[in-house]
């Protein structure tokens, strides 16, 4: 569980070129939903390459307290022995998913169907996000939710022992609230339809397909509506998780912004509804390459390689990418104070209710840095100084967030003086080797202990 311990104040000096290979862990998104479906399987699933991050770990957890077998073999390696769709235990504990917001979500949905009640909380970062984004659509199943008021963990969930399928539209373009919804229609009988009109990451789709329920998708005039037919048996899998592109957007914009740097980040997961901060780069005129081309366990694979890009551009980035780089602005926002011009960010208004409110958080740090940056409740702007002329030397909150503490620490590294952040811990949750990984690379980043 994240956000409880001492805060490790960093501080990020600006550093001398960025070289070597980054391997950086697997992808958060595919490894909660390895260790979900697996415990919904009838049998054992192996995994390779897991996040070993904070947030997996506690769904991993969770997973044990449902009844699932989850074995760590080390190195990345797990085992997952499931009880079947419906056969989710009641545990016997409060479920702690730490600062996960996927983690709570789409556990939320997959027990919201079995006859079961459990009490979920998290850490102050997560007990202040919205979760009637997924008890709304979870109660049309005849799911129970009594949380906190406006919707907040802790929070219990009770089951519906006699669901009924469901027919949903997505109000705000969310894969955790599309997860949850399929989710829970896995043991509801009958086709239970999710319609999405942005498309999100669709990890979810994918993996229940390969374990083996019956799932379409359709691109029509209302959205991308897919179908999912409750019951299934799910097969156990053999499932090797590929890189996070979210944590490769770290090395690749360091590399970026730092002369005479050139890095290259192996096996990079680059679904298409997920890869929307690499398109963006290269608009902006960064030298950013795909090399090997793959395709592994049934997601596009690549070797990434960026280098030292020092003309780059402001640019509009359209509202309609956002989903598939939602997770990226706080850093495209760095790369946006290093390059001439104006970068403009509309469309974005989920970065408000994520870890952190994203739009504030940035804004304040970058602010602190010399930075200037326009709101709005959907948009933001950052003025661009041209590569290698931001002030720096300021102190940045990070608000739990681990994207905008790593955010920052990229900042330092382009930036005239060192960037602090005043508590780089929550960067275990999602990636946890950033530290000396970042450092082989040349990085120079230091704990400040008080
Ligand atoms: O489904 C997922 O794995 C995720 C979906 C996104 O959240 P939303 O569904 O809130 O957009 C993203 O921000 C998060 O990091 C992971
Ligand atoms: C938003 C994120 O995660 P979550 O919603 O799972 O907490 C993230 O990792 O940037």
């Amino acid at each position: 569980m994240s956000g409880h311990g001492t805060p490790i104040p960093m501080t990020s000096h600006p550093c001398g070129p960025l070289t070597g290979t980054a391997e950086v862990p697997g992808d958060k998104s595919i490894s909660h939903r390895s260790l979900i479906l697996g415990a919904m399987a009838v049998g054992e699933t192996r995994i390779s390459g897991l996040l070993e991050g904070e947030d997996v770990l506690d769904t991993a957890k969770a997973m044990r307290a449902f009844g699932a077998e989850v074995t760590d073999h080390g190195g990345g390696e797990w085992t997952v022995h499931g009880v079947g769709v419906g056969g989710f235990a009641e545990p016997d504990q409060v479920i702690d998913c730490g600062n996960s917001g996927t983690g709570v979500r789409l556990i939320m949905g997959a027990m919201a169907t079995c006859p079961i009640s459990a009490t979920f909380t998290g850490d102050a970062s997560l007990n202040k996000r919205p979760m009637a984004r997924v008890t709304d659509p979870l109660a049309l199943f005849g799911t129970q939710a009594v949380g906190r008021s406006g919707g907040r963990l802790p929070m219990t969930i009770v089951g519906a022992a006699d669901s009924t399928p469901v027919r949903y539209e997505v109000p705000v373009p969310s894969a955790q609230v599309k997860s949850a919804v399929l989710l829970a229609g896995l043991n509801a009988p009958g086709k239970t339809v999710v319609i999405e009109k942005e498309a999100t990451r669709d990890h979810s789709e994918r993996m229940l397909a390969g374990f083996g329920a019956e799932i379409t998708v359709e691109d029509t005039d209302e959205g991308r509506v897919i179908t999912l037919t409750g019951r299934p048996e799910l097969k156990p899998q053999v499932i090797a998780v590929p890189r996070d592109p979210s944590s490769a957007a770290f090395p690749v914009c360091a590399a970026l912004l730092t002369p005479g740097s050139d890095v290259l980040v192996p096996g990079i997961g680059l679904n298409p509804t997920r890869a929307g901060l690499f398109t963006t780069l290269r608009k902006m005129g960064a030298d950013l390459t795909y090399e090997n081309e793959r395709e592994e366990g049934g997601e596009p694979v690549a070797d990434l390689r960026a280098k030292y890009s020092p003309n780059m551009k402001g640019i509009d980035v359209p509202p309609e990418r956002a989903a598939s780089m939602i997770d990226e602005y706080p850093v495209l926002s760095v790369v946006a104070a290093n390059a001439t011009g104006v970068t403009m960010m509309g469309g974005v208004k989920e970065l408000r209710v994520k870890e952190s409110d994203r739009i504030d958080a940035m804004a304040r740090g970058l602010r602190a840095n010399g930075v200037t940056v326009e709101e709005g409740d959907e948009w933001w702007s950052v003025e661009g100084l041209g590569i290698g002329n931001v002030p720096g030397g300021g102190t940045c909150e990070s608000f739990l967030d681990h994207r905008i503490a790593m955010s920052f620490m990229i900042l330092g590294m382009g930036a005239k003086k060192g960037v602090t952040v005043d508590d780089a811990g929550p960067i275990a949750t999602s990636f946890p080797i950033f530290e000396p990984l970042m450092a082989t690379l040349g990085a120079k980043l230091q704990r400040n202990n008080r």
